[in-house]
């Protein structure tokens, strides 16, 4: 078992708090972080993968400060960073045997796992293709198989499904979930739906600060009874709970318009109905509106 504690983290940039003083117990498995642009995220994937030393705080990993061990520590990490750069001209196969060298692989160790990886992330038959060739999705895969390189105990994916596409997105999931058993994962993203199928525990990040932090199931129930649907013919009444309720959705039929609507009392309207809480009301009921980016 691995087991990763953070404790009371700050980082500061000049007078902002980019992390404060975050505490969180991860054990195996994947934990997703959301939040809006700017949350913290980055920064605490930051200082969990050494990149940035905290302000104050610890990180622990099974017991020890990782600042006193520190090069075994970078051993059982693997980080994708947000930004990925990869040689355009290396095909596949060549950019990893890169990679294992830098990571300190024996040949023999090296092209072993390169071969494995390239199985498990799908990518053996284009192997020798040039990465410039690549799809967004392949790119992303060669970002996990470098990640992988060194069986990391800890792996952290910072917002790993940003501008993939569906089938790519379900594709790297799966991915995620087929590796997870022994590990931490700890992965970042805007995406909704990647917390809900994936992640045993999401944390909610923001102003730097941990929101809530449980199973989807949990999170979920703190919303109950807050969730109504509102339908009104009334142009003048869509427009008044716009403005007055925090609103989710606005479905316009062909007889009258359905508002999904957060609120804390039943709202005062004839014909509303009370939902099912959805992970995307959660998000909505914590971050503003113009943060979700559910595709
Ligand atoms: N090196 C730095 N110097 C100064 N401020 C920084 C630095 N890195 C991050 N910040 C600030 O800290 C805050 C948190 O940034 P961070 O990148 O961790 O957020 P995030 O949740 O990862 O956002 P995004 O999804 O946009 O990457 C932001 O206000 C950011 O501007």
């Amino acid at each position: 078992m691995n087991k990763l504690e953070i404790k009371n983290l700050t980082k500061t940039y000049g007078k902002k708090n980019a992390n404060d003083d975050i505490t969180i117990t991860f054990e195996n498995g994947v934990y997703g972080l959301l939040g809006p642009n700017g949350a913290g995220k980055t920064t605490l994937m930051k200082q969990i993968t050494t990149l940035t030393t905290p302000t104050k705080g610890e990180i622990l990993y099974n017991g020890s400060n990782i600042k006193d061990s520190d090069e075994d520590y970078r051993g059982i990490i693997g980080y994708l960073p947000q930004e990925f750069g990869v040689y355009k001209n290396f095909s596949a196969k060549k950019f990893l045997q890169y990679m294992a060298a830098l990571k300190g692989l024996s040949k023999k160790e090296a092209n072993e796992k390169i071969e494995e990886l390239l199985n498990l992330v799908g990518l053996y038959e284009v192997r020798n293709k040039a990465i410039g060739k690549f799809s967004g999705g392949m790119k992303r895969r060669v970002g996990i198989a470098q990640a992988l390189l060194n069986d990391p105990k800890i792996l952290v994916l910072d917002e790993p499904t940003a501008g993939l596409d569906p089938q790519e997105r379900a594709r790297f999931r799966n991915l995620i979930s087929q590796i997870s058993k022994d590990k931490i994962i700890i992965l970042s993203t805007h995406i909704i739906s990647d917390i809900e199928s994936i992640a045993k525990e999401t944390i909610m990040i923001k102003n730097g600060a941990v929101l809530m932090k449980g199973t989807h199931r949990d999170i979920l129930l703190g919303m109950e009874g807050k969730v109504y649907s509102i339908r009104t013919r009334d142009e003048d009444e869509v427009t008044y709970i716009q403005n007055n309720f925090k609103t989710i959705n606005i479905q316009r039929g062909t007889e009258d318009v359905e508002i999904r609507v957060i609120s804390d009392k039943i709202p005062p309207f004839k014909i509303v109905q009370a939902l099912e809480p959805r992970f995307e009301d959660v998000y909505m009921f914590y971050f503003d509106l113009e943060n979700t980016r559910e595709v």
